[in-house]
């Protein structure tokens, strides 16, 4: 077990968070043995199903958090102890400073209804009802007047791109369509989190990339914190500022999308991210090498959070390596931060045929 405190200032603070299914769950997370035990042993010995493991991690305000792994590691569990959907075993859990384990059940009823909003893979619209009024659903529950629901719900409904269809029934749209609706009703209460749980993988490939380029542009429009969980590496890099990783229901590994690809804990995150291209995701820090006594280097500087794919161009047409800044400005003629190196074109080859390891 970890010994840090739950963190105030996080927008959501996880520490020690155990989900045990089974008729001796509560044992499991007081008991060091019964920890130890494989998933596999811990159903023989105790009949138990350990579905999160000891989970401790923040999020940040604004920030996009995924959660990935493959079937049954754990994923949906975690998502849903964070609103006590499911009501974890043993743990602290923090929204914004508040602990939520002493709130009782209308205060986490009311939590799910206004500050926090899940969007999930089945749409759960209400089906004889038109798109206004599914989206104003939540706000109704609320006791909203009907005038104002009516009004948020047109809001969002043009912020998700829906605006003509407001009078349509769910049946009446495709399945991205219905999707967008999930998402405005989630966003017409205004939370201050979203939680998705894998909301497009019945959807059809560009479909989905659409549905995710929206979730981006509404997470640049709104700044809301959003946890997504999903199994699919490319939706996570995509989306995440930061990726956790599960396995079994343990926390494998968390960090960004370049750290899990430069850098993977172990062999189950190196299957997860191998098939990556690594100059879509890597930046010149993980490729600058220190520079050679008299070597020529160009009159330019690049940020060291530069995708490798995104220097290319200019570290080709430059001709000679250029030094590589962090914390400073890049550009020609040099700027401050601290040189941490320089990247040629051997480095830049290098890593678009994947071959740093070799
Ligand atoms: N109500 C339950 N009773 C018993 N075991 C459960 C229950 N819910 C989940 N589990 C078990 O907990 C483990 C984690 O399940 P969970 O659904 O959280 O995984 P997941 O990573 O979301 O999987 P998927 O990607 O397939 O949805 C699985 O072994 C599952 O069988």
């Amino acid at each position: 077990m970890t010994a840090h405190a739950a963190s105030p200032d996080a927008m959501v603070s996880v520490r020690n968070l155990w989900k045990v299914f089974g008729p001796k769950a509560a044992e499991v997370p007081k008991s060091p043995q019964l920890q130890q035990l494989s998933r596999r042993e811990l159903m023989d010995q105790a009949g138990c199903t350990a579905a999160v493991r000891d989970a401790t991690f923040d999020v940040s305000r604004g920030e996009v958090f995924v959660i990935m792994g493959l079937s049954g590691s754990g994923k949906s569990t975690l998502i849903r102890l964070l609103t006590r959907l499911i009501e974890p075993t043993a743990g602290q859990l923090l929204l914004e400073g508040d602990d939520l384990m002493t709130r009782d059940t209308k205060a986490m009823r009311d939590l799910r209804r206004s500050k926090v909003s899940m969007v999930f893979q089945h749409f759960g619209l209400l089906p004889h009802r038109r798109v206004v009024d599914n989206v104003s659903y939540g706000l109704e529950i609320r006791g909203v007047d009907k005038a104002t629901r009516t009004r948020r719900a047109m809001e969002v409904i043009e912020l998700v791109g829906l605006s003509g269809y407001e009078r349509s029934f769910p049946h009446q749209l495709s399945g991205g369509m219905q999707q967008r609706v999930g998402l405005a009703r989630a966003l017409a209460g205004d939370p201050d989190m979203l939680l998705f749980d894998e909301p497009f993988s019945a959807l059809d490939p560009l479909i989905r990339r659409d549905m995710q380029a929206e979730v981006i542009r509404l997470h640049k429009e709104m700044g809301k914190t959003m946890i997504f969980v999903t199994h699919d590496l490319s939706e996570a890099l995509k989306l995440g500022d930061r990726i956790l990783i599960m396995r079994d229901g343990a926390m494998v590994q968390t960090g960004t999308g370049d750290q899990l690809v430069g850098a993977p804990a172990d062999e189950y995150v190196r299957n997860f991210v191998q098939d990556v291209p690594r100059s879509h995701v890597l930046t010149l820090r993980w490729v600058a090498r220190p520079e050679r006594l008299g070597e020529e280097v160009a009159d330019l500087t690049l940020p060291a959070d530069t995708i490798i794919r995104d220097a290319i161009r200019c570290v080709i047409s430059a001709g000679r390596p250029v030094r590589v800044v962090d914390g400073g400005s890049g550009g020609a003629g040099g700027s401050g931060g601290k040189v941490l190196g320089v990247v040629g074109e051997d480095e830049i080859l290098t890593s678009i045929a994947g071959l740093e390891d070799e």
